[in-house]
């Protein structure tokens, strides 16, 4: 029976730092000193590079990773295409196009499927671009409820944004072991590959999958050089692999223009014995985030409660920025503290991990379900939050406790695939009606 060898007692101790240039080593002196591929690796080890930006990326944008491992990944047969049946990744089955439309959309709570893996649960909802061009953006919902077999996984469409609603993932990769819950995200860059178990049950939850460059702190201008999400709450996996002697059937399953194509190979894909560089996945406990509000009046732009951005090349203009609503003090004075109503140039799709969402209190919004207000999509608070925010006391008020809404926005024109149009079921036909035409008039014209 292999056994993983991990680098710390702990198999899931982590290395702190968001882009840091970490390292870490299973076995004492698996690394090279002093230059990255020696002639005679230590302990008969190859040596692979992984790159996830141009060789010639400038330095501050320059992402990349040394593998020191007992069998190279290209050790593998020819990947073969797999039934386009078998998996939801796709726009439709058809293969047609996503649909673009105005409307406000917004989605009951996705089911569990206990019936299906990672790879099988993994379902396009929406998303714009094209991972061919590297451009854009894939948001996919996933619901399974059994381990992966001798399988990894990898997109090399883009990076996963994982977003867990509900179950645990203990996620094994080329890196090291992540263990990732509800209440926390990870990133899982493309390429790097992956096998995911779920030691509490089933599992569902959301993806923002990143075609184009990687995710990024924001800014934080005038606030200084701390607060929201600390680059020292990140947390990468120590390495840890596995000492596979006799041959093992192996199943490496590739997101390539998300179609899905799988290869058999020998061997253990987990044989990552030491690593070093600063392309790696992570983990975050939005928990963590320090939460920064308006102290006087109004309501600021959610902007405020960025944790990553996938930057265009636009400064200020993202591809994916990943927002939270996280539990926080509301004490603006004088001041309807809801959002306001209005449209925005960018694309907003939202999820619920838990709880409720202060602009919405009619009850359609629900842990496990969506909305989408696409570009110039007019919304804003229901009628039922409206009514409330206009007369209630304005006293410092806690919202959000036990709750945690997030949104994914991009400044794309988010189209919807025809599972999450159709075929999951979920769309609320009265979403608008039931929101926003219960809304009274209330203008006394002083002239008349
Ligand atoms: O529409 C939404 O609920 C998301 C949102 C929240 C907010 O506080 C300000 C703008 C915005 O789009
Ligand atoms: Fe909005």
């Amino acid at each position: 029976m292999p056994v993983t060898q991990f680098s710390a007692s702990d198999p899931y101790a982590y290395l702190n730092g968001f882009g840091s240039y970490h390292e870490s080593e299973a076995v004492g002196g698996a690394l090279p000193l002093g230059q990255n591929s020696p002639q005679k690796p230590a302990y008969g080890l190859y040596v692979e590079k992984l790159s996830g930006t141009a060789f010639t990326a400038p330095r501050h944008e320059n992402q990349q990773t040394w593998l020191y491992r007992i069998l190279p990944a290209a050790a593998h047969g020819n990947f073969q295409a797999l039934d386009a049946d078998s998996y939801h990744t796709q726009m439709t089955s058809e293969k047609e196009n996503l649909q673009y439309i105005p409307n406000q959309l917004r989605w009951n709570p996705f089911d569990l499927d206990e019936s299906v893996d990672w790879v099988h649960g993994l379902h396009l909802v929406a998303g714009a671009g094209d991972p061919t061009m590297k451009s854009g953006l894939g948001i996919l919902l996933y619901a399974a409820g059994r381990d992966m077999g001798n399988e990894a996984f990898y997109s090399a469409d883009g990076d996963f944004l994982i977003v867990p609603q509900h179950g645990v993932l203990d996620i094994q990769t080329e890196l090291g072991k992540l263990l990732v819950q509800p209440n926390e995200i990870c990133v899982i860059p493309r390429g790097i590959r992956y096998r995911v178990s779920l030691p509490s049950g089933p599992v569902k939850g959301y993806i923002c999958e990143l075609y184009q460059g990687h995710f990024q702190l924001p800014e934080l201008g005038p606030m200084g050089s701390n607060g929201l999400a600390n680059a020292r709450d990140f947390q990468a996996p120590v390495a840890a692999f596995v000492d596979d002697e006799q041959p093992s059937e192996y199943t490496i399953i590739s997101k390539f223009n998300n179609a899905l194509f799988s290869a058999r190979q020998d061997h253990t894909p987990f044989d990552v014995v030491a690593w070093h560089g600063n392309y790696y996945p992570y983990k975050y406990d939005l928990g963590r985030f320090n939460t920064i509000g308006s102290i006087s009046f109004d309501h600021p732009d959610p902007s405020i409660f960025t944790v990553l951005t996938g930057p265009s090349d636009h400064p200020g203009t993202a591809i994916a920025d990943f927002v939270i609503f996280p539990p926080r003090w509301l004490v603006a004075e004088g001041t309807f503290r809801p959002p306001w109503y209005h449209r925005n140039v960018m694309s907003e799709f939202m999820g619920l991990i838990a709880g409720n969402y202060d602009a919405k209190v009619g009850g359609g919004f629900q842990p496990a379900g969506a909305s989408l207000h696409n570009i110039m999509s007019a919304h804003g608070p229901d009628a039922n939050a409206h009514e409330r925010a206009s007369n209630v006391e304005l006293r410092p008020q806690k919202v959000g406790t036990g709750s945690m809404a997030f949104m994914f926005e991009s400044s794309l024109m988010i189209g919807v695939s025809e599972w999450g149009l159709k075929t999951c079921q979920k769309v609320q036909e009265n979403y608008n009606e039931e929101s926003w035409r219960p809304l009274k008039r209330s203008f006394k014209n002083p002239e008349t």
